[in-house]
């Protein structure tokens, strides 16, 4: 079975499907990465400090026996990093057993307080994320330029910035991102910005392609519709519909029969999504189906159209 792959913009190739990790419990990612990479023949795992779970990723990794050289690890900075991105690195680096990543992201595009009452999540006195509103995105990208320089990264990229966010880091940056990593599955296509990021040659990568915890969008009904008439599961239209349009797909799972099924599905789906099915999916939020499953209680402007989380209310003085 051969993994489908897509060419970034310095050339490297990305495995199209790779293994989520977030909200997996440290036991249970030890095996369902062990079982991905080994069993299940996924190359392609995506981690971030902020999981909490990167020694068991390591763990996983290192107990499938697959050779480090084959496997495409993603990590991503936290906010609280943003200033020292390279001590960020050297922690996830440790973490996951190996002294480089194929590719690095900024998380979100916004700088916490590195000084504040929380490692991960400071907050200030009404509750509010402590962000740092001084801090340049563009600072951070810089370092982020420096770790392909030293060779800790092969390639770099970012991941929750609308076009407003990559347009403070594009006119400074000698690097170019080659991946921007977003909220993307039929509810949320987000056209416009995909545009925007294809434009620049930058590739879109989609979390929660399944719409999160308990994967909502396995119930739609058109996705059904499509799964019933090409005899697929609803996971393999969802995840085919990413890659036929060139979108890598990061399904999690720590359910084996899932985790196989996610990636041989998908493949199956590729070959047998037809241009009307494509194109139905491709409408299904313009048809009234628009949702957002992750939205953090960001105080701040991120400048993403559907963006309804509320914003915490500062306690009054
Ligand atoms: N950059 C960012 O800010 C973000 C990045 N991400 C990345 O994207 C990954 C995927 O997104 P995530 O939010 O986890 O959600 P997903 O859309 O991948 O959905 C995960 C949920 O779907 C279930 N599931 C997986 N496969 C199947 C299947 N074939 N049939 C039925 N249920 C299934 C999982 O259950 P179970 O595990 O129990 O099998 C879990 O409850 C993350 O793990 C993370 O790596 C995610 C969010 C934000
Ligand atoms: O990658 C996963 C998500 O971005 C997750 O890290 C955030 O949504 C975080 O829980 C938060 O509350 O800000």
């Amino acid at each position: 079975m051969s993994v489908p792959a897509i060419k970034l913009n310095n050339g490297v190739q990305i495995p199209a499907i790779g293994l989520g990790t977030w909200q997996s419990q440290p036991a249970a990612v030890v095996s369902a990465v062990s079982y991905a990479l080994k069993e299940a023949g996924y190359r392609h795992i995506d981690c971030a400090w902020g999981y909490n779970n990167e020694k068991e990723v390591g763990e996983g990794i290192r107990q499938s026996g697959v050779p480090r050289s084959e496997i495409f690890i993603t990590s991503k900075v936290w906010g609280t990093y943003h200033s020292r991105v390279e001590e960020a690195l050297d922690e996830t680096l440790a973490n996951l057993g190996t002294d480089y990543l194929d590719l690095y992201l900024i998380h979100w595009p916004i700088a916490l307080n590195p000084k504040g009452n929380h490692p991960a999540f400071p907050t200030l006195p009404n509750g509010l994320r402590d962000v740092d509103h001084s801090w340049k995105l563009s600072d951070t990208w810089k370092q982020m330029e420096t770790l392909v320089k030293k060779g800790k990264a092969k390639t770099i990229g970012i991941s929750n910035f609308s076009i407003k966010k990559m347009e403070e880091i594009l006119p400074s940056a000698e690097i170019i991102p080659a991946v921007n990593q977003l909220e993307l599955h039929p509810y949320n296509p987000q056209h416009e910005l995909l545009a925007y990021c294809r434009s620049k040659g930058i590739i879109p990568q989609a979390y929660s392609p399944l719409g999160s915890t308990n994967s909502p969008l396995l119930k739609d009904d058109v996705v059904l519709k499509i799964a019933h008439k090409h005899s697929l599961q609803p996971s393999d239209v969802l995840l085919g519909w990413l890659v036929v349009h060139d979108i890598v797909a990061l399904p999690k799972s720590v359910t084996p029969s899932r985790i196989a099924s996610n990636l041989t599905g998908t493949i199956t789906a590729i070959g047998k999504l037809d241009k009307e099915d494509i194109a139905e999916l491709d409408g299904l939020a313009a048809s009234g189906k628009q949702k957002r499953f992750i939205m953090p209680p960001w105080p701040v402007e991120l400048g993403f159209d559907n963006w309804t989380a509320p914003m915490p209310q500062p306690t009054a003085v």
